[in-house]
C-alpha cells in the first residue's frame, strides 16, 4: 500500500483515479506528496517520501536543491490550467481597454441612481479596442503561447520574447507572433504587457524600473506570473507618474492595495473546475507511474528514463552525476551473483538515475550496501505488480 498526502485543495477527480493500492492523508509518513502552492521550503521531509506531484506549473514552492539531495522526485504539470490562465489573462485585457472594474465600481457605489443617464454626461467610461493594438507576451511557453494566439484571432498584433523557447513549445506558437530578440524590442511599442514566466532567482525583477521606463506612455500592465516578477513599487511609481494606465495582478502586495489604477485577483489564474481536475489527474498519474515502475518523463530534476518494465524486480538509483558510477554498481551486483537483465542511465546536470532490470528478488539489504556507495543518493527495490 502506498501512502499520498495532499496538500491545498486538491480536486477529487485525480484522487479518484488512484487504484486500491494507495491511500489518502492516512498518515504523514507519505510515499508521495500531491501539492499545488504550498511553501515547502521549510519543510521537513518523511523518509518514506518518493515524489512530490504538484498539480499545476509554478514549482518555486519546492526545495528542489533540497529534495533532490534527498533522492525525491519532483514533477510539476504545466499546461494543466493554461487554458483558464488564457482565458482570464484575455478577459483583463478587454477589462483594462474598457474600464470595467471602474464601471464596476461606479455602479456599485450608484446604485440607486440611473446608471445609463450617467452617458450623456461623462464619457470617462470610453474605452479603446483590442483591435490593432500591441500586445507584447513575455516568456511563450504553456500559457504564454495560448494568451499570444487567442490575443492574435482577436486581431492584436502580438510581439513574443523568450530568449528559452523550447521547439516543442514553438510550434504552438502562430506564425502571426512576431518574435522579439530583447526585452525592450518586445515591450516598446506594445499598448500591453502581460508576463508569463516562471519565478526564478533571473527572473524576479524582470519588469522593473528600466523595463517599464521604455514602455509606451498609458501601456496595461498584467502579471499571471508570480509575485516578484514585477517589481510592484517600480509599477506603483509608473503609475503615479502615469506612464502605466492600469497594472492587474494575480498577487496581492499591501503597495498595490486601495488604488483605482490597480486589479489584484486572489492567485485564482488556474482556478477552474477543469484546470484543477486536469492537474489532479495528472499528478495522480505521475505518482502511479513513478512509484510503481520508477520510469521518468519531464521531472524538474531528474533525466527522463523510460524503461518497458517486464522484469519481476527493478532497482532505481539517484545518484550524483559522476563518473564510474554505473561501473561500482554492476561490480556490486555480480559480487553477489545477481544477474542485469537490463540497465539504463541518464542524467540532467548533477543528477543522474539509473535503473536496473533483475530476473530474481534481490535480497534484503542490497539498497543498504547499494546507498553506502559514494555519491548514491537514493535506491529503490520495485517488485512488478503486473
Ligand atoms: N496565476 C496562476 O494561477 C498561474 C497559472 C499557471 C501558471 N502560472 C505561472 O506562470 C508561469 C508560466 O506558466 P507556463 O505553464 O506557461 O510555464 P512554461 O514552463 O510552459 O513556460 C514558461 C516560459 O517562460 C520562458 N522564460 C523563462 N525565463 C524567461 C525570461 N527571462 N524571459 C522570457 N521568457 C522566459 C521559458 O522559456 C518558457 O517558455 C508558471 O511558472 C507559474 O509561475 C500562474
Ligand atoms: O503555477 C500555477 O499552476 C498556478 O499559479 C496555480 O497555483 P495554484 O495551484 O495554487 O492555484
Amino acid at each position: 500500500m502506498y501512502n499520498v498526502k495532499t496538500y491545498n485543495a486538491i480536486s477529487q477527480a485525480g484522487l479518484d483515479r488512484l487504484t486500491n493500492n494507495y491511500q489518502v492523508n492516512k498518515t504523514d509518513d507519505a510515499d508521495a506528496y500531491l501539492i499545488r502552492s504550498v511553501d515547502l521550503h521549510e519543510a521537513e521531509f518523511p523518509k518514506n517520501l518518493k515524489v512530490i506531484a504538484r498539480a499545476g506549473a509554478g514549482f518555486n514552492n519546492i526545495p528542489l536543491d533540497r529534495v533532490t539531495k534527498a533522492g525525491i522526485a519532483a514533477f510539476n504539470t504545466p499546461g494543466s490550467n493554461a487554458n483558464a490562465v488564457k482565458e482570464l489573462v484575455i478577459a483583463m485585457l478587454v477589462a483594462s481597454a474598457r474600464h470595467m472594474f471602474a464601471v464596476a465600481n461606479f455602479s456599485a457605489k450608484n446604485i440607486h441612481a440611473d446608471i445609463s443617464l450617467m452617458k450623456k454626461t461623462d464619457d470617462r467610461f470610453k474605452g479603446t479596442e483590442l483591435l490593432n493594438k500591441r500586445l507584447a507576451v513575455i516568456g511563450l511557453g504553456h500559457v504564454g503561447s495560448l494568451v499570444a494566439n487567442a490575443a492574435n484571432d482577436l486581431g492584436m498584433k502580438v510581439t513574443g520574447f523568450d530568449p528559452f523557447l523550447s521547439s516543442d513549445a514553438a510550434w504552438n506558437i502562430s506564425n502571426q507572433i512576431e518574435r522579439a530578440a530583447s526585452m525592450k524590442a518586445a515591450i516598446q511599442d506594445a499598448d500591453f504587457v502581460t508576463v508569463h514566466v516562471p519565478k526564478t532567482k533571473e527572473t524576479t525583477g524582470l519588469i522593473g524600473a528600466e523595463e517599464l521606463k521604455q514602455m509606451k506612455d498609458g501601456v496595461h500592465l498584467l502579471n499571471y506570473s508570480r509575485l516578484g516578477i514585477v517589481d510592484n513599487q517600480a509599477a506603483v511609481d509608473a503609475l503615479d507618474a502615469k506612464k502605466v494606465a492600469s497594472y492587474i495582478t494575480d498577487f496581492g502586495d499591501k503597495v498595490l492595495y486601495n488604488r483605482e489604477d490597480v486589479v489584484v485577483t486572489p492567485h485564482i489564474g488556474g482556478s477552474t473546475e477543469e484546470a484543477e481536475a486536469n492537474g489532479s489527474i495528472r499528478g495522480a498519474n505521475i505518482i502511479m507511474k513513478y512509484l510503481e515502475t520508477g520510469n521518468v518523463k519531464n521531472a524538474l530534476n531528474l533525466p527522463d528514463l523510460n524503461v518497458p518494465f517486464n522484469t519481476p524486480y527493478r532497482l532505481t538509483l539517484i545518484h550524483e552525476n559522476i563518473p564510474n558510477m554505473v561501473g561500482q554498481i554492476a561490480t556490486k551486483l555480480a559480487d553477489n551473483d545477481l544477474n542485469i537483465e537490463g540497465m539504463s542511465n541518464a542524467a540532467k546536470d548533477k543528477t543522474a538515475y539509473t535503473i536496473i532490470d533483475l530476473d530474481q528478488e534481490p535480497y534484503e539489504d542490497l539498497v543498504n550496501e547499494l546507498t553506502q556507495i559514494n555519491a548514491v543518493i537514493r535506491v529503490r527495490i520495485i517488485k512488478n505488480q503486473k
